[in-house]
């Protein structure tokens, strides 16, 4: 069958109707064209991209004003008929526009410039006599040499046949570093003869060639070279116009998967993991898309479970989606994947490069791998079987998307397992509030993991009140207890990881004399100190400046960076341990593709006593010989402005206790307080997850927050203060007109960023139970803003669900 129209959705941001038109297909594209593709067509002055999303024999667009479709993008579709309408879905569920939800969907690689190569997966003998000729050079020709002799009909054939594969080359744009070496040439003959005609005056080029001679091929740093020969780089470039050597660009950054693993098996489960598995399979078999939350404490275990739920899955020829969240996707965590499962696993996080992750993106696609591990968006993993879809900790802020669109991750899980008829399981030691309320009225089932896998028992938790400290006259960032207890630990040989709790804290600078801030030029944000190199930075629009001699203010000279930095706690710690072996995990020391990993294996390996790290090293590590764990400021997260601050801090501070006692060794945990009487604290002492729910809920029942009540955020923002204020003001009064009496708008307000690069940002707050009226009143409220006050510069975002507010 062919169709004369194509339905498209274009890529034109900023346009009132979010809705598909109607383009007429050329004739020679109709039996090439397919739902889910991308096309080039008209649309007004320009030609822009778009998907196709429906195809039909009629339109009651009048033929003389309806338009061609230019030029058809993918001959194989990049999106399924699952994909399209899960957009859709997305469009209303997160108020975006259905462009943004098909263009989340695909690898950046594919946004990004590529080149198409057709690529032979067979015997050239057995493709179309037509091809044949082109790939007698070569098994990898560009698409555009098909394109230009017409010949996509025969090559589309030969591709649903798997004769042949389309394959997309990101022309990489910075995303791949590059460093530069010296590459010694492979003949030391040659070599010999370059040395021999250097002039006997030039003698450091003579020594040089000589020392290169005992390198022969050798790929070298410079600076290696320069060192070890003493030489300059005048020197080194001279024998280099020699023909010596020569210079090579050699990317920084690895393929994922060069380390080799080791194959493990199934572990005799323990009865509670037996009981959580057989209700899983058992939901699996009976296709059902039910959703579970495994709630086991820290070192139950979960992650066993995962894996041989998987095996199920693939056992019954199905496919496998694993999420964990951005900064646990560490290295122990993949490879317990990989080792299980091997070259079936695909690996998708934000640490590898556009063509990497492209890669990964193609195994799914092309059916090459069975699970996928991922971050968030690996949600959107390309698989049309599926069996099984895990969220890891998914109590973690990191799977809901903070632009456009807004989804969280587990919402589209549970739509995709509604799609294949699969189970969804969420596992967690702290899950959030609102599933543990849903898995309390049965709308998730709820598997509990009460014992750690081997029946050690969990940590044993002191906190220590860094009021009383002061008090008697300590100074310092460490209680007497902690002293105490790294001691020990240090004698005994055992692991320590020390946890710094950043969330919402930082180091600023500040003139003790006025008080004055070092703010950003272009947000009421306080800039924070890095101290490698000495500069101020703005972490939300990367504005940096030099740290001020003096106090923009008053002048004063007493301007001192304030706050405790992993780098400050790191010199307190050598000087009260000078014999200890310190890792810190920061942003500065991670920066490096692949850094993480290698802190942590070093760790693992022992080549360090204490690992003192922030955020990135609560989670998912599993360590035998780590025996304490050092919370230094367990408070810094309690007093941000947010509703989730005692949740996110029980969270945080039952995870990183977990770290401790997971093997043999007991385990024990020591949190600085200066606020030791909060619940959120004095709860986590006895890392049982039901007394912090019961309490918090009632918190949240009185404040009227979520679960109980649902939440939405409107944004408006401008350069101009007034008229940010004035149509943040336009949106709450059409808000106050549309909405249902028992709605509670609250606002608008600051919001509590006041301007972010260079905008002045109001907010308005919408609290609701049950609302018909909100998402078409939402929509009406889009399509005004759109339709004009786009125009003015206001730009307006509504976040459902908001993960902050
Ligand atoms: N049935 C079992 N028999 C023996 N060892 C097990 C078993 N299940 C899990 N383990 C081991 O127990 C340790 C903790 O398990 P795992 O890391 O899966 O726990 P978890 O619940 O995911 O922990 P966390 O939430 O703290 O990251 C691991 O070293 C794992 O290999
Ligand atoms: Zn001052
Ligand atoms: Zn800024």
């Amino acid at each position: 069958m062919t169709f004369r129209i194509a339905e498209v959705i274009v890529d034109v941001a900023a346009y009132p109707v979010d809705r598909p038109f109607d383009y007429l297909v050329p004739e020679q594209m109709q039996s090439l064209i397919e739902c889910g593709s991308r096309v080039k067509v008209p649309f007004g002055p320009r030609n822009v991209l778009g998907f196709v999303v429906g195809l039909k024999e009629d339109t009651d667009v009048p033929i003389d004003k309806i338009k061609e479709v230019t030029k058809l993008i993918d001959i194989e579709p990049v999106l399924t008929t699952e994909m399209l309408q899960l957009a859709k879905w997305l469009k209303n569920k997160t108020i975006c526009f259905e462009i943004d939800a098909l263009q989340v969907m695909l690898p950046s690689a594919l946004r990004a410039k590529y080149e198409k190569m057709v690529t032979l997966q067979t015997d050239i003998e057995n493709l179309p006599i037509d091809l044949q000729e082109h790939f007698k050079k070569s098994g990898r020709v560009n698409y555009k040499v098909f394109e230009k002799l017409h010949l996509l009909q025969t090559l589309k054939m030969a591709i649903s046949h798997k004769l042949l594969a389309v394959e997309y080359v990101v022309k990489q744009q910075g995303n791949v570093k590059e460093i530069r070496k010296v590459k010694i040439a492979d003949d030391a003959n040659q070599l010999n003869e370059i040395s021999a005609q250097i002039s006997n005056r030039a003698k450091k080029q003579k020594l040089l060639v000589e020392w290169l001679i005992q390198h022969v091929g050798k790929v070298m740093d410079p600076e290696t070279i320069l060192t070890e020969t003493n030489s300059s780089m005048a020197v080194l470039q001279a024998v280099i116009d020699l023909g010596a050597a020569k210079f090579v660009h050699q990317e920084v950054y690895r393929d994922p998967f060069t380390k080799e693993v080791k194959k493990t098996t199934s572990l005799h489960l323990t009865d509670e993991q037996t009981v959580a598995l057989e209700k899983i399979t058992s939901s699996m078999e009976n296709k059902q898309p039910e959703t579970f939350l495994l709630h086991g404490v820290t070192g139950s275990g979960k992650t066993e479970v995962y894996l041989q739920a998987i095996q199920q899955c693939l056992n019954d020829d199905k496919e496998a989606i694993v999420l964990v969240p951005e900064i646990s996707l560490t290295p122990q965590m993949t490879e317990r994947f990989r080792s299980r499962f091997g070259e079936l696993v695909a690996v998708m996080h934000s640490g590898l490069s556009v063509g990497e992750k492209y890669d990964e993106w193609r195994k799914v696609h092309e059916g090459k791998v069975k699970v996928v591990v991922g971050a968030r968006s690996a949600i959107f993993a390309p698989f049309d079987n599926v069996g099984l879809i895990i969220l890891d900790e998914e109590h973690e802020s990191t799977y809901k998307q903070e632009d456009s669109p807004r989804y969280h991750a587990r919402d589209v899980a549970i739509w995709r397992s509604e799609y294949h008829n699969c189970p969804v399981l969420l596992g967690s030691a702290t899950p959030s509030l609102e599933s543990y309320a849903r898995a309390q009225k049965n709308v998730y089932t709820l598997l509990t993991l009460k014992q750690r896998a081997l029946k050690q028992s969990l940590p044993t938790v002191e906190i220590v009140d860094m009021r009383e400290e002061l008090k008697s006259g300590n100074r310092s960032m460490f209680s007497e207890k902690l002293v105490e207890s790294i001691r020990i630990r240090l004698d005994k040989k055992e692991q320590i990881v020390l946890f710094l709790n950043r969330r919402g804290y930082s180091s600023f600078v500040l003139c003790r004399d006025c008080g004055t801030v070092v703010q950003c030029e272009n947000c009421d944000i306080s800039l924070t100190y890095h101290r490698s190199n000495e500069k101020l930075k703005c972490h939300y629009c990367g504005y940096e400046q030099h740290v001020p001699r003096e106090c923009p203010q008053c002048q004063s000279d007493h301007i001192r960076f304030f706050g405790t930095g992993t780098q400050k706690v790191e010199e307190e710690i050598l000087k009260l341990f000078p014999e200890a072996r310190v890792l810190r995990m920061d942003v500065d020391t991670t920066r490096q593709k692949g850094a993480h990993e290698k802190l942590l294996e070093s760790f693992g390996e022992g080549h360090a006593d204490i690992l003192l790290g922030t955020q990135m090293i609560a989670k998912g590590l599993d360590f035998p010989n780590i025996t304490l764990v050092g919370v230094l400021s367990a408070d810094t997260s309690l007093h941000l402005p947010d509703y989730r601050a005692a949740e996110k801090t029980f969270q945080l501070l039952t995870q990183v206790g977990g770290r401790a006692g997971r093997s043999a060794l007991p385990g024990e945990v020591v949190i600085q307080s200066y606020t030791p009487e909060h619940y959120a604290i004095e709860l986590s002492k006895e890392q049982h997850y039901e007394p912090f729910y019961q309490l918090e809920m009632t918190m949240r029942h009185q404040a009227g927050y979520p679960p109980y009540y649902y939440l939405a955020l409107i944004q408006v923002s401008h350069e101009d203060l007034m008229m940010a204020a004035e149509y943040a003001q336009k949106s709450v009064d059409y808000l106050r007109s549309n909405l249902s009496f028992n709605v509670s708008i609250i606002g608008p307000t600051v919001a509590g960023i006041s301007r972010l690069q260079n905008r002045y940002r109001y907010q308005c707050l919408i609290k609701y139970k049950i609302e018909p009226k909100l998402i078409p009143t939402l929509m009406q409220l889009i399509k005004l803003y759109r339709s004009d006050w786009i125009k003015k510069g206001i730009i307006l975002t509504i976040d459902l669900d908001p993960s902050t507010i």
